[in-house]
């Protein structure tokens, strides 16, 4: 399978602290990919690395094959997105013109324009002024100004933070209908249910260290205790192992009909992550 991104020993130091501690991963062509992390952990850290606004300290890394010395070449600039905290828009210009600015930039026909605003369904503002905007519809016309030229693969660092419910599954519907469209994606969360939704894979970052990487239900899977939780019609909860000396005791729970409901253990990533490094992801 392709690797859009090979990250190999990569290392970066802020005088003598490690924001980034020897992480080595790759991120497959055409993927979603999750960089989970608390506060502080290195996600944006790594996000600049990897799209050339800071120099690594040491390691190997390299985007859609370009190593690390093109990542601020022009012809690399023009074949990833960014959505990050430094993304900004002109306040006082409206929706179209913001768009019309970064289409130029990017040699991006206009036409585009049109097509990327119905993605993020911002038709209705498109001769609304940004500063007249809520911070929802912002951050769409920003994912909007990230993906005006096609980029082969996008950043997204926290592309939906401070949304509400309504906002966040939008652009979760719009990211998955790029992603569908063959658009590699790589974005950082704190949101557990985010990731698990959206992401093919997921790494969890504590401390600049790679902890795990995997499929959300492949970690979920892992770190399962298979148990069987049987909540009975009287209200009783049981938590029975799943081996097969318990088989009798399960089916005459349910020949009795006396289940209620019966699930098995699977932890949520925020569990997983607590579990594996002692931390929330907050
Ligand atoms: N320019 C800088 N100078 C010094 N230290 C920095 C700099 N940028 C980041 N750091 C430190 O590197 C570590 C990782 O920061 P980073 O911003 O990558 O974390 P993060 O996981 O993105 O956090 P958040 O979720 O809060 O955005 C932190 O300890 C941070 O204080």
């Amino acid at each position: 399978m392709e690797n859009v991104i090979e990250a190999k020993h990569l290392m970066k130091k802020f005088g003598q602290k490690s924001a980034i501690d020897d992480l080595s991963f790759q991120v497959r062509k055409g993927e979603i990919f999750g960089l989970l992390g608390p506060s502080g952990s290195g996600k944006t850290t790594t996000i600049k690395i990897l799209t050339g606004e800071l120099n690594k300290t040491s390691g190997d890394v390299s985007v859609l094959g370009e190593l690390s010395s093109d990542f601020r070449s022009s012809q690399f600039k023009s074949k990833i997105g960014i959505l990050s905290d430094n993304s900004a828009l002109y306040e006082r210009l409206s929706v179209y013109d913001n768009l019309k600015l970064f289409c130029k930039l990017y040699h991006a026909p206009l036409k585009q324009i049109d097509a990327i605003l119905h993605d993020v369904n911002m038709e209705r503002e498109r001769t609304k002024t940004v500063s007249k905007l809520s911070k929802g519809m912002k951050q769409r016309i920003l994912l909007a100004k990230a993906l005006i030229h096609k980029p082969a693969l996008v950043f997204l660092d926290e592309p939906t933070s401070a949304l509400d419910p309504g906002n966040m599954a939008q652009i979760h519907r719009g990211l998955q209908a790029l992603n569908e469209a063959g658009t590699t994606i790589f974005l950082t969360t704190h949101n557990m249910e985010e990731a698990t939704e959206l992401c093919d894979r997921v790494a969890f970052l504590n401390n600049g260290k790679l902890q795990e990487l995997d499929e959300p239900e492949a970690l979920r899977y892992k770190y399962s205790t298979h148990a069987f939780h049987v909540e009975t019609i009287d209200g009783e909860k049981l938590v029975i192992d799943n081996t097969s000396t318990n088989a009798d005791q399960i089916r005459t729970l349910i020949a009795e009909e006396q289940v209620r409901s019966i699930n098995t253990d699977k932890p949520t990533l925020g569990q997983i992550f607590l579990k594996v490094t002692g931390k929330e992801l907050v």
